[in-house]
This record gives C-alpha cells, sequence and structure tokens, in this order.
C-alpha cells in the first residue's frame, strides 16, 4: 500500500512561492497526470482509517475534489464542495482562508445542523484553511465525524488540533528539506 504514492511524493519537483516551498504533486495540484492506481490507494487508505458513518462528504476546492469523488465512489456518500467562488444561496457561510503562500474566501453551501460529515483535503500545512473552516463548521452545528488531510506538511496537524480540539487524519507526513520532499511516515508504518 502507499508504494505508488510514495514514489511519486519523492519525486516532486520543489518551487517558490515567495519564502514557501511549494512541492508540485498529482495529489496536490493534478500535475503531472495523476497515475489512478495512487488514487486507488489514497482512497483505500482513507476508506480504511476514517470514520465513514456520516451523511456527506465535504471536499474543499480545489484539491479535495478529486479525492472526495473517489471516496463518494467507493462509499456511494454524496458529496459537497466547498467553493471558491459565491453564489450568494440562503444559509451560505463566508470563510476566510489563509495559507503559507495565499488567500482566498471559500463559500460553504447545503450543510445542515445536525449533519454527520468527513471532511478531506489535499495538503494541511501552516493549518490555516483547516482552522477556520473547522471552527465555521462547528459554529455551523455539524458533527464532523472524520477530518482528512491526505498529506500532512510540517506541524499542520498539530496546530489544527491544539487550535480546534478535532483530530486530523494524515495519510502521509512530509516535509521540505534541502530543496527535496522527504517522507516522515505513512499511516501504514
Ligand atoms: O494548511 P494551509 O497552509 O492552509 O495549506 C493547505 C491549503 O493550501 C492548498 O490550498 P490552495 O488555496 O492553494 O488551493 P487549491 O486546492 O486550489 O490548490 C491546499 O489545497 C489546502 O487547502
Ligand atoms: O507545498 C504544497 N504543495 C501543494 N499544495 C500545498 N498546499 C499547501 N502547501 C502545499
Amino acid at each position: 500500500m502507499l508504494e505508488e504514492v510514495k514514489k511519486s511524493l519523492e519525486s516532486s519537483p520543489i518551487v517558490k512561492k515567495g519564502d514557501y516551498n511549494y512541492f508540485v504533486n498529482p495529489i496536490s495540484d493534478g500535475v503531472p497526470a495523476m497515475d489512478p492506481k495512487m488514487l486507488r490507494e489514497l482512497s483505500l487508505a482513507v476508506h480504511k482509517h476514517a470514520d465513514l458513518d456520516v451523511d456527506k462528504i465535504v471536499a474543499v476546492e480545489a484539491m479535495g475534489i478529486h479525492l472526495a469523488t473517489a471516496l463518494s465512489l467507493a462509499t456511494d456518500i454524496p458529496f459537497v464542495v466547498i467553493r471558491k467562488r459565491q453564489y450568494g444561496l440562503e444559509g451560505e457561510q463566508e470563510v476566510y482562508q489563509k495559507t503559507g503562500y495565499g488567500s482566498s474566501n471559500l463559500y460553504i453551501n447545503d450543510l445542515h445542523p445536525g449533519e454527520k460529515i468527513l471532511i478531506i483535503d489535499d495538503v494541511v500545512s501552516t493549518g490555516g484553511t483547516f482552522i477556520a473552516l473547522l471552527k465555521t463548521l462547528q459554529d455551523m452545528d455539524l458533527e464532523i465525524k472524520s477530518a482528512v488531510a491526505v498529506i500532512e506538511k510540517g506541524e499542520g496537524k498539530k496546530i489544527v488540533e491544539k487550535e480546534t480540539g478535532i483530530e486530523l487524519l494524515s495519510i502521509i507526513k512530509l516535509d521540505v528539506i534541502d530543496g527535496k520532499v522527504v517522507i516522515e511516515k505513512t499511516i501504514e508504518d
């Protein structure tokens, strides 16, 4: 398990976004092309380790969408996307997201008090995105049964857990050291 994922991550190019060391990978960027074997490995790992007793899978645009789609097809659980686009629908919630290299607004629709959810995104790094989203979802009285960041970069997971009290499930922990992705552990280790 996770052999394709590890191989691909270890060969990711690093690009600079200001001072931020950004790895480029099919999971987090859709570039280069995603081998379906890899997507299957990730989906299986989430399937095995997350609490799937949920009403909805919640994807964070953009790079949570393919992960949520794969999981939805494997489980028959519907998914909804937290978008970067505002619709102005009744009940829409706006969330300000700040990452290590940028910021934007996110818009939550079609999530209702009491619903059980699994939220999934590709990466947790500074924790800015997950902290803002989880706090808002808690305020909306959603039952967050699983919060999944497929890739944990640096100390992001710990920061999110400390700030929100919600445990984050990650499949692979890595860091960028001397211009290279170094895998520190996987959920299968
Ligand atoms: O822990 P953080 O520092 O907040 O970083 C994690 C976020 O950064 C990326 O989002 P980005 O806004 O680049 O969007 P994308 O999914 O459209 O690439 C990633 O998809 C996470 O949502
Ligand atoms: O280094 C990164 N690479 C890809 N996506 C990301 N999202 C946060 N950090 C990163």
